[in-house]
């Protein structure tokens, strides 16, 4: 099947020499694909050119097979966009933003149905300047999806949220997933890329510095595992630090902290059971995509 995105050594430069450098990834039709990078990374940069806000300086951009910068009007029918900070007048009504928003497109989505997926029957009746921060994101994501778009691209979505409405937002595009709308999703949050994206790419100074699932990325990363605990006896730490999955192990404060691979849990416990003693209170953190992001970052700090 035909990517629904393809992205091939785009570049665009600013007055300031800044910008997007060479960014090239392709996102499957269906996929929720995540851009990722710290602030300034040339993410947004990417997104416009995409949603043919800004024009590239190189490279070619296909959405559904449409060169944004050559044909507007249909990249329009096949693309959504819910951008940063995109506020809509104070006093207009859940309804009356939703039905303006219909009449843009010949074969709107039913309203009754977005509304319902959404969570905003309850205030249809309300105006956007009395919903709450998670309504309104509702709301963007709804006006995003009005136009039964094949691609949707939400820039920071959950941006300024508090952690409840954060998660009700994430519950939402998951339900989403299964319509087969191909979600790009330009996000901070490593926690909200992990759990959503399928794929995600890391931007940093205007190329791209990583490109998998949050899965393989966390793993190849080696962040790895991290466990802790506390013991009756001594901490034997020169055993743990011979133990082949050991990468680091420390006493501190009388709990013990050691970092390893995959196998580093069955390994301590077991090098402790033979040492005659036993973990207690312990905790075992899983590695995730923040630590591979963090990681990854630091890589390009020493490279620099
Ligand atoms: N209109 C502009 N004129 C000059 N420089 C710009 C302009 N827009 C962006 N830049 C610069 O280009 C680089 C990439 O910016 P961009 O907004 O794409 O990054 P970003 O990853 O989206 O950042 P953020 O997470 O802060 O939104 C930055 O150094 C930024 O300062």
């Amino acid at each position: 099947m035909e990517p629904a995105i393809t992205v091939r050594g785009l570049r665009k430069e600013y007055p300031g020499g800044r910008g997007v450098q060479d960014v090239s990834f392709d996102v499957a039709a269906g996929e929720i694909f995540g851009v990722l990078g710290r602030n300034g990374a040339g993410k947004s940069t990417t997104v416009e050119c995409i949603a043919g806000l800004r024009e590239r300086d190189a490279g070619q951009v296909t959405v559904c097979g449409i060169d944004p910068a050559a044909d507007e009007p249909a990249l329009r029918r096949v693309l959504g966009v819910q951008l940063q900070d995109a506020a809509l007048p104070e006093k207009l009504t859940v309804d009356e933003a939703l039905n303006l928003y219909a009449s843009f497109y010949d074969d709107p989505a039913p309203i009754d149905q977005l509304r319902d997926r959404l969570g905003l029957t309850q205030v249809r009746g309300s105006y956007f300047g009395r919903l709450s921060g998670g309504q309104q994101q509702r709301l963007s994501v709804a006006l995003a999806l009005i136009g039964r778009p094949r691609v949707a691209i939400l820039d920071e979505l959950t941006t300024g949220l508090d952690p409840q409405a954060r998660r009700e937002v994430w519950s939402i595009l998951e339900q989403l997933r299964d319509t087969g709308t191909t979600f790009l999703l330009v996000s901070h949050f490593m926690e909200e890329a992990q759990r959503l994206c399928d794929r995600v790419v890391v931007i940093d100074d205007g190329r791209v510095v990583a490109l998998d699932t949050p899965g393989r990325l966390a793993a190849t990363l080696e962040a790895g595992q991290r466990m802790s605990f506390t013991l009756d006896a001594t901490p034997p730490i020169d055993v743990l630090q011979a133990l082949p999955s050991v990468r680091a192990a420390r006493a501190e404060g009388g709990v013990v902290h050691v970092e390893g691979d995959a196998d580093v849990v069955t390994d301590v416990i077991l090098a402790l059971d033979a040492h005659g003693t036993r973990a207690r209170d312990l905790r075992v953190d899983q590695s995730n995509l923040e630590d591979a992001f963090v990681a990854l970052m630091e890589k390009q700090e020493v490279r620099r």
